[in-house]
């Protein structure tokens, strides 16, 4: 059965990038993926004194909405490298917290579904036909978490 989550305090609200699970990439430490998502689109920019704003933002909806203001310029190459930011970051939240990769290693081979009634390209939109972009990389996160649980046991004998 396809699991659907969107909200962080709704079921699987751990999947979801406004979850409050910090991480610390480069050595510098961001509250939610939300956070450094967001942050990533004003690197080398005019704007890029935005990035401190979102790193500070008291909550992942401030930040959305720091990153999302149409007032403030996204880098040019944003379009091709925001699969690769996301992938990264969603990767180190689990990588870092054990207690929610268990949670996404429990769907087995169910297909994770972000359901943004709003976002067709991280979500599956209102139609439900939507890229299912976040979706994918949780997957893809997860067969990665099996692997290496299957793996390490190996490695040590
Ligand atoms: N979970 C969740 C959302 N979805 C998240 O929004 C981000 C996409 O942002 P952008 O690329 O700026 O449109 C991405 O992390 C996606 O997973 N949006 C929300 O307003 N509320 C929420 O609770």
């Amino acid at each position: 059965m396809t699991i659907y989550f969107y909200k962080s305090w709704q079921p699987y609200g751990c999947f979801s990038n406004f979850s409050p699970h910090g991480i610390t990439i480069e050595g510098i430490y961001w509250p939610a993926v939300e956070h450094y998502y967001q942050a990533q689109k004003f690197l080398g920019t005019k704007d890029k004194y935005i990035i401190n704003a979102i790193h500070n933002a008291k909550t992942p909806e401030e930040a959305a909405a720091l990153g999302r203001h149409p007032g403030y310029k996204v880098r040019p190459d944003w379009e091709s490298v925001k699969i690769n930011v996301m992938r990264k970051v969603v990767l180190e939240k689990f990588n870092t917290h054990k207690e929610i990769r268990e949670i996404l290693l429990s769907t087995g081979k169910e297909i994770l579904v972000e359901n943004s009634p709003t976002d067709y390209f991280w979500g599956c939109g209102a139609s439900k036909s939507g890229q299912n972009n976040l979706g994918k990389i949780l997957m893809d996160v997860r067969s990665k978490s099996l692997k290496n649980l299957i793996l390490k046991p190996l490695a040590i004998s």
